[in-house]
């Protein structure tokens, strides 16, 4: 497959190499201070775009790869709230868009067992839910794409949560710890704790290998697909 790299800083880095091991071929390289651009004919030959950025500059992204009929694979977090352009794109103009808060398989292992584990603590109303997450000093937003989609996991699966905070939470809110240290690259911890116990759920990324070989297995996936994809239709759970 040709691949164009929308953002080539530590994940951009990392998914080139798992790509190329692969067998794909890197077309294009946009970054802030390289001489590749949207409007070069490499890019538009580009069976697929995967962008990681930073959360201000995503969207324009996106934009500049519809426009060029580029399906788009992104993992950059913190830009969601402009979601409902992107899904019109993908449906009154027939854009393909995989987008993902964490592409790593144990990540979205994970993601399932906090679903089923939420549903369990209906039943037990003596626990109550808070999580923490820790990632290196330049990461840009908190808490992280990851911690809150394991938010809405629970959100939606327990009934007694209704939103979550970074701030002292209400009886009905999930308080999330953002730490920022060293050059950690992702940990997710949730904990239900009772008057009696505690019980707590927790993944490690040892290292971004992970996030880049979904991202790339995401970019295979998109082929011959239009509209709005995610990890569960990749990976079936
Ligand atoms: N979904 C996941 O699995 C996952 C995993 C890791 C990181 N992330 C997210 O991906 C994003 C990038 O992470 P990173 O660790 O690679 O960050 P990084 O800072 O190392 O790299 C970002 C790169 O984007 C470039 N950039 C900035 N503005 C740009 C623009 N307008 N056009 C093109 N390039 C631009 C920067 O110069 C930099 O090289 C973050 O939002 C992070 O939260 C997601
Ligand atoms: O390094 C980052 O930044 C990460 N961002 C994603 C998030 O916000 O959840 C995934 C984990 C690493």
């Amino acid at each position: 497959m040709k691949i164009a790299l929308v953002g080539y800083g530590k994940m951009g880095k990392e998914i080139e190499k798992i790509a190329l091991d692969r067998g794909h071929e890197i077309v294009s390289k946009i970054d802030v201070t390289s001489s590749d651009s949207f409007d070069d004919d490499s890019f538009k030959s580009a069976d697929v775009a995967i962008e990681f950025t930073r959360p201000e500059a995503a969207f324009n992204n996106y934009q500049n790869c519809f426009k060029n009929n580029v399906p788009v694979v992104s993992g950059t977090t913190g830009w969601l709230d402009q979601l409902p352009a992107i899904e019109k794109a993908c449906k009154e103009d027939g854009q393909t868009f995989f987008y993902a808060s964490n592409f790593s398989l144990g990540v979205n292992i994970f993601f399932e067992i906090n679903k089923q584990l939420a549903k369990i603590m209906n039943k037990v109303k003596e626990y109550d839910v808070s999580m923490e997450e820790v990632h290196h000093t330049q990461k840009l937003d908190e808490p992280s794409g990851t911690a809150i989609t394991l938010a809405e996991g629970i959100i939606n699966n327990l009934e007694r949560k209704n939103n979550w905070t970074l701030d002292t939470a209400k009886e009905d809110e999930i308080n999330i710890k953002a730490i920022r240290e060293g050059q950690v690259p992702g940990i997710h911890t949730i904990k239900y704790d009772s008057p009696v116990d505690e019980i707590v759920i927790h993944h490690s990324a040892k290292s971004r290998q992970g996030f880049a070989l979904g991202a790339v297995l995401a970019a295979e996936f998109t082929q011959g697909k239009k509209g709005m994809l995610n990890m569960k239709d990749l990976l079936n759970f």
